[in-house]
């Protein structure tokens, strides 16, 4: 964890140092004065406030803003500061604000802090709430992010007064572009993870958290909590030519996805998938590649692996263990190149269709990704 300081100061910091020793030559104050002594040290706290509240740009624009967030994390101070010019995003009750810029597409809203303070004033708060807000990152303009639950205010007013719907996140996660969804699902994860950790395990205290929302401190057993996903192993399997997906009983009609299962305490990821495949489909599997990762909001924050593995030729008989799953099978690529065409899900009296993982899901990735795979072996016949 990096501890420097930024060595930048912004021009707005600057503009205002030149403001205030004009006002000073101007004669304004008599030498000596507390007023004159303020003036005198001003730009000094500009230029401290400054290197605090601001990205490095000494070093290339994301390893800036990645120690920017690291600083923020670990001083309050300079955290509270890059609130007072950072974007909020609200939330009630764990459920996201959103905005429609057009009838097509959603937005995350996001605030400044004066915005929110003016919304929390004209519906009778007293802004104090500010301080619950949670840092969630720093957007490419070097502006901090945080996010806010302001569930103790009437939702319809602070919707007519923000000009947003708040809208549940297993629905806002897929209205928003594959791009915005990440960051409103960290926000909704942090806050939820804030919620249920206001007591600590081992003395039953309250716990106090840092200023970013990045840790939870209990002063009578001096322990340090931090926020947690729960590790979630995900196999595309196939069988050269076939691909292999299941469905939970719980799934809307028709949808079928790669097979995944929460990692155990103590298991590799290859050791997860291995026994999830096992005891979901009674298949052996081999040749594990990783793919990729992704965090997972549902139902509490997962932290999702996925990866392509191949069945043993041994073991290709299925045995569904209904228990967990209501149905797998094999399906050819044909039938997922038109699975992947649908898009939208079925509605209520639709002829039945096989549909996927809309493209925010990794289990989407892993499928495109091996449909690539094969049209690459098949071309290379
Ligand atoms: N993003 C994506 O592309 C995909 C995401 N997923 C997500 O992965 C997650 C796991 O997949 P799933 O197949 O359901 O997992 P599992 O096959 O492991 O089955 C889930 C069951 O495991 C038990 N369980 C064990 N450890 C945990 C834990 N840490 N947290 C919660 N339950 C636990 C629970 O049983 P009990 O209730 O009996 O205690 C739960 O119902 C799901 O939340 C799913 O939404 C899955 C596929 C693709
Ligand atoms: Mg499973």
């Amino acid at each position: 964890m990096s501890r420097r300081r930024s060595c930048s100061v912004s021009s707005s910091t600057r503009k205002k140092e030149t403001h205030t020793r004009l006002r000073s030559k101007s004669g304004r104050f008599k030498v000596g004065d507390p007023a004159h002594i303020r003036a005198m040290l001003r730009p000094l706290r500009l230029l401290l406030s400054g290197l605090k509240t601001q990205p490095s740009r000494c070093c290339s624009s994301f390893v800036s803003r990645m120690r920017y967030v690291n600083r923020l994390k670990e001083d309050d101070e300079a955290c509270a500061a890059a609130l007072k010019d950072g974007s909020i995003f609200l939330f009630h009750r764990l459920s996201p604000l959103l905005r429609r810029p057009d009838a097509r597409t959603f937005s995350p809203a996001a605030f400044t802090c004066s915005d929110v303070q003016l919304v929390l004033q004209r519906l009778g708060s007293d802004g104090s709430q500010l301080k619950e807000a949670v840092l969630i990152g720093c957007s490419e303009q070097n502006q901090a992010q945080f996010c806010l639950d302001v569930g103790e205010l009437d939702q319809a007013a602070v919707e007519e007064a923000s000009q947003g719907t708040f809208i549940d996140l297993r629905k806002a996660f897929f209205l928003l572009p594959a791009a915005e969804a990440p960051l409103v699902s960290k926000g909704q994860a942090l806050l939820h993870w804030h919620q249920t950790s206001r007591f600590c395990g081992a003395s039953g205290q309250p716990t106090q958290r840092n200023r970013a929302g990045s840790q939870r401190f209990c002063s009578s057993s001096s322990t340090v909590y931090y926020p947690k996903m729960s590790a979630v192993a995900v196999a595309l399997v196939s069988d050269g030519s076939r691909c292999l997906l299941g469905r939970q009983p719980s799934f809307p009609r028709g949808l079928y996805s790669a097979l995944a299962g929460f990692c155990d305490m103590g298991e590799t990821l290859e050791e997860a998938l291995c026994r999830e495949v096992a005891e979901e489909v009674g298949l052996e599997i081999q040749s594990i590649s990783y793919s990729s990762s992704q965090h997972w909001p549902f139902p509490h924050s997962s932290f999702m692996l996925g990866c392509h593995a191949l069945v043993s030729p041994a073991h290709t008989q299925l045995s569904v263990d209904n228990s967990e799953l209501e149905d797998a099978r094999w399906f050819t690529m044909d039938e997922i190149t038109r699975a992947l065409q649908v898009k939208a899900p079925p509605r209520r009296g639709d002829p039945p269709i096989i549909w996927l993982p809309p493209k925010h899901a990794l289990a989407n990735r892993l499928i495109r990704e091996w449909v690539e795979q094969q049209q690459q072996s098949e071309g290379g016949e």
